[in-house]
């Protein structure tokens, strides 16, 4: 394969090359131990600033600040070392573009020579490329100032060295100040690239011809040889919902882009706003329709900051190639303990009491009040929640009766019910814990409460739409039930500035809740580092474990490419897929497919040396729905 085609690329160095300004490090090393350091080093950084937007002139910004410096010779060395480690993740990363364009690139700096050149060498830039200033020195070895023959250290030195250089062919200059744009101003570089990982200028940004975030950014926008396959500040978060703000430090700490929408979105919002998302991020309120599907055009993933994901069309996700990521566990504790306590305040008819005594009204009775030790608790849904409760229930003297759909260990002296109704009939306390699955609408209504014990107990912290409510209100204000508590409801409000509507509302011992049963700073925190590292990882690895709708795969880490290729489960795809590798002669070194009702993924690592039309025909294969490389 050629050589894709570089023009000239004119680099700048302090806070684009590498992350930080080198005289300002060089402060920091030569000041070490002097009093004022802290307010020198402060001087110096502004005297950068007011250089790098074009408030004072270049010059003076550099005569300013070598004034301030107090450096020496020795210390060169130290701050060399010091540079090299704070090369631009960006740059690090795309060692190999450097080396294999070296021709092409040149550092132009008003910087110094002396650190420059030893830390672009790494990569294989020769001293030749490099456009620096160069310090002067007095007899003992202090830095006195910089050359003043040298034409960057003059007003519009890099427009002067650039009509020097005389390059034949196309410019292009990336860098973070004002000085970099007037190449480009000056009519002799073709493109300005605003360099924004270290820092943005706005005057600079508002100039540039392109933004780029990152060099990964640069390269593909020019389709150059890249280490990554995808520039990940194209990869656009959408967070709905409020999760905790781990959530978006994690995204941004790889890379993405975060927006955040406090409280939710409705389909029309949603679908409004979906354009262009790579990775949504819900809670429990939003949900995730068909119509927004078809509005998702560049979604990679769907993260519920939860455990339900009974809001998401799953399927849907599935066909248009979206995995859906939970946090299964994160917040099982938090409800488990919600539910405890709900039991013994309802018990005690605390909902009844508490807003008497802050009306001033004293009510000491034990009328309807009773112990939950020896108690019968019925959980309906022996899932995560249901069977830790069932644990934690019994710790505290209850006998456990349970019933789920489907087989489940019988944890400690837990007595399992054949059917609901068999449980309903003789529990004190009946506490909801299925998901939010369609057919489980309406799967406690008037039969069910009419089947439960005189006096007897209700909670639901699992989902609104499980219980008739209207039957629920009836079963309580005609005294059937002994009270409720219910945290989770068919209609709830978006925001906290919507009003919350319910039938519950007003009835003696019902303990009502904002849908709070996952609301604590553990559940949270652990949620918010779950999802993103389970959305990271499928994005860069192809990972789907614990996904809630795809194939599960991992595979482990191999120095090869990696293919991921999801497919419309049909027979025959992977024989085709496999065919187009067999033809092009490319070599396999492990591949793993896996197909559930609706759809095939394959994971398929290859040999690094490959013809690119690999690609093409493998995207054109018959039924794919979605295909990416990794490497
Ligand atoms: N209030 C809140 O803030 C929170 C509510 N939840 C809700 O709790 C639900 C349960 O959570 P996990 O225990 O983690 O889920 P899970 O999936 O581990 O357990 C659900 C269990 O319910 C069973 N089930 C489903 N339909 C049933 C039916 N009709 N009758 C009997 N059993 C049935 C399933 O077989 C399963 O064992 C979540 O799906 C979510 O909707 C979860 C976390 C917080
Ligand atoms: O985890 C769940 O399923 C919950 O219901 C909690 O939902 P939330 O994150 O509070 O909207």
């Amino acid at each position: 394969m050629a050589d894709p085609q570089l023009p000239y690329l004119l680099i700048d160095f302090d806070s684009t090359f590498t992350q930080v300004e080198g005289l300002d490090e060089l402060a920091d090393i030569a000041l070490q131990g002097h009093p004022d350091r802290e307010r020198i080093v402060g001087e110096i950084r502004a005297l950068t600033d007011s250089g790098m937007n074009g408030s004072i002139s270049f010059s003076e910004s550099l005569r300013r600040r070598l004034g301030l410096l107090s450096a020496r010779r020795e210390h060169l060395p130290l701050l060399v070392e010091q540079l090299k480690t704070k090369v631009s993740d960006s740059i690090v990363r795309n060692r190999g573009f450097f080396e294999q364009f070296r021709g092409r690139v040149y550092i132009v700096s008003s910087g110094f020579r002396e650190f420059i050149e030893p830390v672009v060498a790494d990569f294989g830039i020769d001293a030749d490329h490099v456009l620096a200033n160069t310090f002067t020195y007095d007899a003992d070895g202090r830095i006195t100032g910089f050359d003043p023959e040298n034409v960057l250290s003059q007003d519009g030195g890099k427009i002067e060295q650039l009509r020097r250089l005389d390059l034949q062919g196309k410019v292009y200059v990336m860098g973070d100040g004002y000085t970099d744009y007037q190449m480009r101003e000056s009519g002799l570089a073709d493109r300005f690239y605003a360099f924004t990982e270290n820092v943005s200028r706005d005057a600079v940004v508002a100039r540039a011809d392109e933004v780029v975030p990152t060099f990964d950014e640069f390269l593909y926008q020019n389709k150059l040889p890249m280490t990554l396959s995808y520039p990940k500040n194209r990869i656009r978060v959408l967070l709905l919902e409020n999760p905790d703000a781990r959530a978006a430090e994690l995204f941004r700490a790889e890379g993405y882009q975060v927006e955040s929408v406090p409280g939710g979105l409705d389909e029309d919002e949603l679908v409004e706003r979906i354009e262009g998302v790579s990775i949504l991020g819900i809670r429990s309120k939003t949900n995730v329709t068909p119509r927004v599907l078809e509005a998702a055009n560049r979604l990679i993933a769907v993260g519920a900051f939860c455990i339900g994901t009974n809001q998401i069309d799953l399927v849907g996700c599935m066909q248009k190639g979206v995995p859906v990521f939970n946090a299964p566990f994160s917040n099982t504790r938090s409800v488990v303990e919600l539910a405890l306590g709900e039991i013994i305040v309802l018990a005690r008819r605390i909902p009844e009491k508490n807003p008497k005594m802050h009306q001033g009204e004293w009510d000491k009775s034990a009328k309807g009040s009773f112990e939950i030790r020896g108690k019968k608790l019925g959980i309906v849904g022996y899932g995560n929640i249901g069977s830790q409760l069932s644990v934690v229930a019994e710790a505290v003297g209850m006998q456990v009766y349970y019933y789920d759909v489907a087989e489940k260990l019988q944890l400690g002296n837990a007595v399992k019910c054949r059917t609901l109704q068999e449980l309903l009939q003789q529990v004190d306390v009946v506490t909801l814990h299925v998901d939010g699955r369609k057919d489980n609408t309406n799967l406690i209504g008037a039969k069910e409460f009419a089947l439960m014990k005189p006096g007897a107990l209700f909670l639901n912290n699992a989902r609104g739409h499980v219980v008739d409510v209207p039957a629920l209100a009836a079963a309580l204000r005609s005294g059937h039930l002994g009270g409720a508590a219910v945290d989770v409801f068919p209609h709830e409000p978006k925001t906290n500035q919507e009003v919350f509507e319910s039938e519950l509302r007003g009835l003696p011992n019902v303990l009502i809740t904002p849908h709070i049963g996952g609301s604590t700073a553990e559940a949270q925190r652990n949620i918010a580092e779950f999802v993103p590292e389970r959305i990271m990882s499928y994005i860069n690895t192809g990972n789907t474990q614990q996904s809630v709708n795809f194939p599960n795969i991992q595979l482990p880490q191999q120095q090869a490419h990696r293919l991921i290729h999801i497919h419309a489960n049909v027979p025959g795809v992977l024989a085709r897929i496999n065919n187009v590798l067999a033809n092009r002669h490319v070599n396999i070194l492990g591949q793993y497919l896996k197909t559930n009702e609706h759809i095939g993924y394959v994971i398929t690592d290859i040999d690094k040396e490959y013809e690119q039309e690999v690609i093409g025909e493998l995207r054109k294969v018959e039924h794919t729905i979605k295909f990416r490389v990794l490497y």
